[in-house]
């Protein structure tokens, strides 16, 4: 039996690890069998193009590399994961917590695409790609952490990145984070994702009540309550 996939999406600094740390360590206090993946997955080799892309390696402006090149590097990186860490897991009954997923190039791949058309195009192919050809599983959830970027700017200041070498080509650019953070809005009502206002009137929600809110709607995805 088939598990499930839960995803904690948002644009950069937006408190996904904080919160896919808190939900990860509740329900497997619970008892139950849950498993975190992160991407990109820095750890492996499977990323290196997504490392050479964010080092700038190929330009330093985020669309110097194309929505559908760069794709295809994450979608590698994911695919190897998928393989060697979590298929077995997952259809096995088990419950993946991602910190991340395709839903990141949903967020950050499809905002270099100004138009409307050509954006939908590229969701199209983008879903049949990762999903359909190369057979990731769809999440049956996915919470968008709506930090806004002058907030979430704030909250990476002075802080490495994960792949621990300073800011990446798309951490440097606060206009992009700024696109990023405008077609999540979009694509989050376009796929159905949970929507959390992490700010309103530049006041935080605190850490608590954001894992709270995640937290209810995860135990009836799971089948908890
Ligand atoms: N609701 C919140 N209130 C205050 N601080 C927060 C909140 N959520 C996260 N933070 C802090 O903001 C910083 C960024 O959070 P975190 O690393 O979880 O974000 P992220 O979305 O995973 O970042 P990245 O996209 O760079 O991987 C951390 O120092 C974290 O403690
Ligand atoms: C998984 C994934 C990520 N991205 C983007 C999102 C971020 O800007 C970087 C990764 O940075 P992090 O802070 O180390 O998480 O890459 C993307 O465009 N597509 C993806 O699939």
């Amino acid at each position: 039996m088939r598990g499930k996939l839960i995803v904690i999406e948002g644009t950069d600094g937006s408190g996904k690890a904080t919160q896919t740390g808190k939900l990860v360590a509740r329900l497997t206090a619970e008892g139950l069998n849950v498993r975190k993946v992160d991407y990109p997955n820095y750890q492996s080799q499977s990323s290196a193009l997504v490392k050479m892309y964010l080092n700038g390696d190929f330009g330093s402006q985020p669309e110097d590399v194309n929505a559908y090149a760069a794709s295809t590097f994450y979608a590698v990186d994911r695919i190897a994961s998928y393989k060697k860490d979590w298929e077995d897991f997952y259809l096995n009954g088990g419950i993946v917590i991602a910190d991340r997923y395709t839903t990141s190039n949903m967020i950050h791949q499809a905002a270099k695409i100004k138009d409307t058309v050509e954006k939908e195009k590229y969701l199209e192919w983008l879903w049949d790609f990762e999903f359909t050809k190369c057979g990731l599983p769809v999440p049956d959830k996915v919470f968008f952490l709506a930090m806004p970027p002058d907030i979430s700017l704030e909250l990476m200041r002075g802080r490495e990145n994960k792949a621990g070498n300073g800011k990446d080509i798309h951490e440097q650019n606060s206009e992009y984070l700024a696109h990023c953070f405008t077609n999540a809005c979009e694509v989050a009502e376009k796929f159905g994702w949970h929507k959390v206002n992490c700010a309103f009137d530049r006041q935080i929600k605190s850490i608590e009540d954001i894992h709270e809110e995640l937290y209810q709607i995860a135990i009836k995805v799971i089948g908890r309550v």
